[in-house]
């Protein structure tokens, strides 16, 4: 890339050129990065920083949360309550949603994150990352309540993921096409690294927790045998296979280079749809993949589709390129 053009700059344009993004929304969206980027230098100090380890507290999930889950949160929340032009927000780890102090005027939007996501693999050194879906505050009435919140995912106005790996990648749409920035350090900004990114409807690399499999549902079962079936097999060619267990990184790989990524409803907690969230992780990280060419589904519906019924809702998803998640989808309906 020849001129260098920062996330403020290519938010402003968007602003002025394409009418996208109301000038609340951009400054919105500005803080959100700047969360981001603190997030990144936590990370990177990781043990220097004293922030590697368990907290020795649970989540509304039931989860056991990490020191990082809890700082990015707060990070999130300190940015945003004050520079955010948001009405309230909601997080992985916060049971009910949180009011931003009163103000005048109120602000217009609601902000959901999944602050630190793919935790197991903080320690490790492996790479995890922010996801944030941006919502408008319905009109009509003063306050803010959890139903505010309860919108489907065509309904959102932004979304993206921030990526704490060997690079920080923030990836963004607001309904224009996807568009990548990565981190420079030395100037402290984020810089547009790629435009229109498209992730090609075929692929030989599918993404799911194998471990899982004797707990699964015959449609994925079949799926899967039939990659693993290779050349010899029906689909005629041989497939690889990856699983970060970090969404952020396994989504990142399909938007790069392809693939599907699976984590499906399975016996093992047969009255959970599955084990990912729909407002924070599969409504923002689904509407990036179809905004980039791509498909997410439920193994029944677009998952976007779905009117949510609680905060915390789970999901089972399936996304990627088109014709893969078309194909798990077309195996579900045979299946009756
Ligand atoms: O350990 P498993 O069962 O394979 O689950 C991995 C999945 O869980 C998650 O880590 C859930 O996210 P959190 O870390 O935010 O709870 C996903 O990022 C990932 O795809
Ligand atoms: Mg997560
Ligand atoms: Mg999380």
């Amino acid at each position: 890339m020849s001129s260098k053009i920062s996330l403020t700059r290519y938010l402003v344009e968007q602003q002025r050129q394409e009418g996208h993004i109301p000038s609340q929304l951009r400054l919105l969206l500005e803080v959100v990065a700047r969360s981001c980027k603190s997030i990144s230098h936590a990370v990177n100090k990781g043990a220097l920083g004293g922030v590697l380890g368990t907290a020795e507290t649970e989540n509304i999930q039931g989860e056991i949360q990490k020191k990082l889950d809890i700082i990015s949160n707060e990070v999130l929340i300190e940015a945003n309550e004050w520079g955010g032009h948001l009405a309230a927000m909601a997080s992985e780890e916060m049971e009910g949603i949180y009011l931003v102090p009163n103000r005048y005027p109120q602000g217009e939007y609601l902000l959901l994150f999944d602050p630190l996501d793919g935790s197991s693999n903080i320690d490790v050194n492996v790479s995890i990352g922010t996801i944030f879906s941006v919502l408008k505050k319905p009109e009509g009435q003063p306050g803010v309540t959890e139903e505010d919140f309860l919108q489907a995912g065509v309904k959102q106005v932004a979304a993206g993921y921030c990526i704490y790996g060997p690079q920080t990648t923030l990836v963004l749409t607001v309904g224009d096409g996807v568009a990548m920035f990565t981190l420079d350090r030395e100037q402290g900004s984020f810089v547009l690294t790629q435009e229109n990114l498209q992730i090609p409807p075929d692929t030989k690399e599918f993404a799911i927790n194998m471990s899982n499999m004797r707990h699964w549902a015959p449609p994925i079962k079949r799926y899967v045998d039939e990659c693993l079936a290779g050349k010899e097999g029906p689909r005629g060619k041989d497939f690889n296979m990856r699983w970060i267990a970090s969404m952020v990184a396994d989504v990142h790989r399909i938007l790069t280079r392809g693939g599907i990524f699976m984590y499906p409803w399975d016996k093992r907690e047969p009255d959970k749809p599955g084990k990912l969230r729909l407002l924070y992780e599969a409504n923002p990280m689904g509407w990036i993949v179809e905004q980039a060419g791509g498909a997410i589904t439920n193994g029944k519906d677009r998952v976007l589709d779905i009117q949510p019924s609680k905060l915390h809702e789970r999901v089972s998803v399936i996304l990627g390129s088109k014709n893969e998640v078309e194909r798990v989808t077309r195996y579900h309906a045979e299946a009756g």
